[in-house]
């Protein structure tokens, strides 16, 4: 874990499986002797082999510059070991594209004709199985019936990277068949291989690209677990019968095949780490661990310098007296300075590449926990006094210090997040704040908060009214309101109104009341058509589809001002919560209609027939639902089975009008780590729905206007249209592109000063209308990273509280690890901010009020725990909120084989 913190994802995962049918194994064995009677034999040559390996891999590069690498050595049922490898590649030579996986790994059987020896490697170590419906019990499927690695994997014409996990290699339908094991296999059944090492090696060995740490897991599994145990009864089971009493007698036992006993006997390395991790020691002022001789004089011991010296203490020397180090944390410092545990001193590093990890530290041990957190954060520290002092106040203890540092999410946390906002004084902003920790923080206790805060959170009621109980009430709706806006109630935590109150007092403006006269004739045409639906009139649930462009969500608005002007309830509604952000009053479906978040099949919508919710669908005149082109179709099917439920009818929608929109030439339903086809099973053209939409269609491009090129391209593309290189590839005009310069990052600069010249910093706003767009998170740190370094202004840095989720508290994983991860779906451990900066909300705060998950804001003031911005997309743009910290959990279907939360 420590190297992957310090050198990134591995790169390659790599199996090789000793044969016993290796030359040098065979031409040992005596005349009838048989290669099971020679253990010392196999794991000698596959030692030597391993060795063989590892040299072609770390000294000679094959797979390019190795930055890190760890393997395993494990022995397999049978007995015959196998060694595990994982390699971590140099920045430099990171294997990146889908073509260069090709470079590297293989999955297919290689022409006969060409390559008859690789042919005949493929098909003796490299082809799995048969199973399944060809071999159902072999060792490979599980109880369920299906085979454990997946086999056989789906045809795929071009190799596909996927992110967080092994790609999908190209494996052709290209008819080529072979026998084996009595079974006939295709391209299917190959275990992915590199040529050249399949060829110098002759035996199973499995080379696959990797970005995925759920393998450094796997591999930790391997060194660290306990060996394979089995309860085995000591009394003779014909026996037992008669002596009942002594059934009880088990005994743990455990198998060692001989290869493996000879493995050990031998002393044979079982694993090794490249580059070695130093640990180094941490303990509190004067209370470190000495060694010394029983005969020795304990006072003279104590009164002697020497003793008194550790890593730790000597790390604050080199601060105090080198200025190189002040720029390093101390689990860097074994980077560059080497320990003489003879001497007790740290020298400068000549060679050899070692890490560094700060041995552990639990929570419960108190300040030798918070200590390692300093210490993980601060560089340079001169002594334990100094790491206890922050902007020139010495706290008493390194818990306080981290506090003050921001580096701990104390019980208080909560408290003293109100206590900051408190000090910024809006009184409708604290009551949000105050509703959105009921609702993400929980506290304990929620009214002794409400009494402490009473003054901040009644400031401008007060003023109104002397009668204490009014003003209690007020302030109870208003925090209500807020509640409601994120799916709660304020009678979940203290005592009560609902949400058709809250669509019913949607503003209708001027300029949206306007919209139905600018609609053009295709507009109109299917204005009126819902319309007449809303009086009742023939179809009820219709699609409209029209590529980017063409006017949908102007139709939207102007249909939502029509029957909101009417005192009657329209429900706006998108899958992606930027969209429905441009709708008035737009909410994602996810939160409006209660779907479940992890649904996979169509069941029903969270919402009881006595709900509020529900008497809000029962009175809505009109559901838009837009982009339900990018929604699984299941979710659509629940909403339509929640709403016959509702309205008590079996009529699609339950008889309600329904405007589902979007296009099918933008992104279809999101599904990680599948293929396009299972994408477009989940869309909602495959639903048995899709028939009874009525379909309605708009072709005029309004956007067209400003720049009709660019549209007419990105129509050409989701038509299908554009030429082709390759097969679905195209090509980008020149016009478009920031050529590439030299380095990865001097073009990410380039591409930044063509995005945002240097006068863009002057004005916030403009950050709001121009954006980059990455195909990869890793960009978007890379370029926020950037930007906000040449940001004017002090720089303010949060760093986030992780932890696991619940149970699996006990997992060999500590903090600064999490601290490491960045799942797609979570912002960094180091959040770096500056005045006017832009930031984006990731989560449903308060959709109401127009922060929602892709909610655009920019940053105006920082405290330790809240940050005052401003709201700039949208209905509330020009609205200045607090934002507390708020837990995200990590996605569970994420290829990080467990969970936590990021606060
Ligand atoms: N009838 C109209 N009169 C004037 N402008 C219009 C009209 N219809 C649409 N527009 C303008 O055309 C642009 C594109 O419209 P809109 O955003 O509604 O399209 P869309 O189909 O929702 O696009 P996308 O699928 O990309 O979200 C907007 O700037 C919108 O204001």
């Amino acid at each position: 874990m420590s190297l992957v913190q310090r050198y990134g994802k591995p790169d390659i995962f790599l199996t090789i499986t000793c044969n016993p049918a290796w030359s040098e194994i065979v031409s040992e064995l005596g005349i009838n002797e048989i290669v099971q009677n020679r253990p010392d034999l196999t794991c000698r040559i596959f030692r030597a082999k391993l060795i063989e390996l590892k040299d072609l891999i770390i000294k000679k590069n094959f797979f390019g510059p190795v930055a890190a690498f760890a393997y395993v050595v494990e022995f397999q049922k049978g007995g015959l070991p196998h060694a595990h490898f994982l390699i971590i590649l140099k920045e430099s030579s990171k294997i990146t594209s889908a073509e260069s996986y090709d470079e590297y790994v293989a999955a297919e059987i290689p022409d006969a004709k060409k390559h008859p020896l690789l042919f005949e490697l493929v098909l003796k170590h490299m082809m799995h199985g048969p199973c399944g419906e060809k071999n159902p019990k072999n060792v490979c499927m599980n109880k369920k019936g299906y085979c454990k690695s997946r086999y056989p994997k789906p045809y795929c014409e071009y190799t596909i990277q996927a992110e967080d996990s092994y790609p999908m290699y190209r494996r052709r339908n290209n008819k080529i068949q072979v026998k084996v094991r009595k079974a006939i296999l295709d391209n299917r059944w190959v275990v992915p291989y590199n040529p050249y090492l399949l060829c110098r090696f002759d035996c199973h060995l499995n080379v696959e690209i990797c970005s995925s740490i759920s393998s450094v897991k796997y591999l930790y599994k391997y060194i660290y677990k306990d060996h394979d145990k089995i309860a085995f009864n000591l009394v003779d089971t014909e026996k037992a019968e008669l002596f009942v009493d002594e059934i009880e007698q088990f005994q743990t036992g455990r198998w060692i095949s001989p290869p493996e006993a000879m493995w050990r006997i031998y002393a044979f390395i079982l694993n090794e780490i490249h580059p070695s991790v130093t640990t180094l020691q941490i303990h509190l002022p004067h209370k470190h661990a000495i060694t010394f001789q029983e005969s020795q004089d304990l006072q003279k011991i104590l009164s002697f310098d020497f003793y008194k010296r550790t890593m730790l203490t000597e790390f604050f020397t080199l601060n105090a007296m080198d200025n190189e180090t002040k720029k390093i944390l101390y689990k860097q410092l074994p980077e560059y300075y080497t320990w003489d545990r003879q001497g007790k001193f740290w020298s400068k590093r000549k060679k050899q590449k070692v890490i560094g990890r700060i041995a552990l530290a639990n929570p419960v041990e108190g300040e030798r926990y918070y200590l390692r957190l300093l210490l993980n954060h601060v560089k340079g520290p001169t002594s334990f006094t100094d790491l206890q002092t922050y902007q020139n106040i010495q706290y008493k203890s390194f818990q306080d210090a981290a506090i003050a540092r921001g580096l701990l999410d104390s019980d208080n946390n909560i408290n003293e997040c109100l206590a900051e906002a408190a000090i910024l004084k809006m009184s409708n902003a604290f009551r949000r704040l105050f509703a959105t920790l009921l609702v993400f923080c929980t506290p304990g206790n929620p009214i002794a908060l409400l009494n402490k805060y009473y003054n901040e959170l009644t400031d401008d009621f007060r003023r109104d009214t002397n009668d204490p109980n009014k003003t209690l009430q007020v302030i109870l709706n208003s925090i209500d309101s807020f509640l409601q806006g994120m799916g709660k109630q304020i009678i979940d935590y203290i005592s009560m109104p609902t949400y058709v109150e809250q669509e019913l007092s949607i503003q209708v403006s001027e300029e949206e009341l306007k919209l139905v006269s600018l609609l053009n004739s295709d507009q109109r045409t299917i204005y009126d058509t819902i319309i007449k639906s809303i009086n009742c009139e023939g179809m009820t649930a219709f699609f409209i589809d029209g590529p980017g462009g063409t006017g949908k969500s102007f139709l939207y608005r102007a249909l939502l001002a029509t029957i909101r002007n009417q005192k009657q309830i329209a429900l706006a509604t998108a899958t992606s919560g930027v969209a429905a952000s441009i709708l008035p009053g737009g909410r994602t479906a996810h939160s409006r209609f209660k779907i479940p978040i992890n649904m996979k099949e169509a069941t029903t919508c969270n919402i009881s027939k006595q709900s509020t919710t529900a008497d809000l669908l029962r009175r809505a005149k009109l559901i838009i639902w837009d982009e339900a082109t990018m929604a699984r179709k299941c979710y659509i099917e629940a909403l339509d089975k929640t709403l016959q439920d509702i309205m008590e009818s079996e009529i699609i929608f339950g008889g309600k009008t329904i405007v589902l929109g979007g296009d099918f030439r933008q992104i279809l339903p999101v599904i990680q780590g599948e293929s396009e086809d299972v994408s477009i099973n989940n869309s909602i053209v495959m639903s048995f729905l899709w028939p009874h939409l009525t379909k309605l269609h708009l072709t005029r491009n309004m956007r067209a206007i400003n720049d009709p090129d660019f549209s007419e391209y990105l129509l050409r593309i989701g038509n299908g249209e554009e030429n082709t290189i390759k097969q679905n590839w195209i090509t980008i005009p020149k016009k478009m592109l920031v050529p590439y310069n030299q380095t990865e990052e001097a073009s990410i600069k380039d591409l930044i000063f063509e995005i945002y010249s240097d006068t863009s910093y002057s004005n916030e706003y403009y950050f709001v209308d121009v954006a980059i767009l990455t195909a990869k998170n890793e960009y978007v740190e890379k370029i926020n990273n950037m930007i906000i370094d040449q940001f004017p202004g002090q720089q303010f840095d949060y760093y986030s509280f992780d932890s696991l989720v619940g149970s699996q508290e006990n997992m060999l994983i500590n903090t600064d690890f999490l601290n490491d991860l960045s799942p797609a779906t979570l912002l960094p451990h180091k959040l770096t901010l500056k005045e006017n900066c832009p930031v984006m909300l990731l989560r449903n705060l308060d959709p109401s009020s127009g922060l929602s998950n892709g909610s655009r804001l920019i940053c105006k003031k920082f405290s330790k725990n809240v940050i005052d911005a401003e709201i700039v997309t949208g209905n509330f743009k020009g609205t200045r909120i607090l934002l507390p910290r708020i837990p995200l959990q990590s996605p569970e279907e994420s290829k990080i084989p467990f969970q936590f939360t990021r606060k």
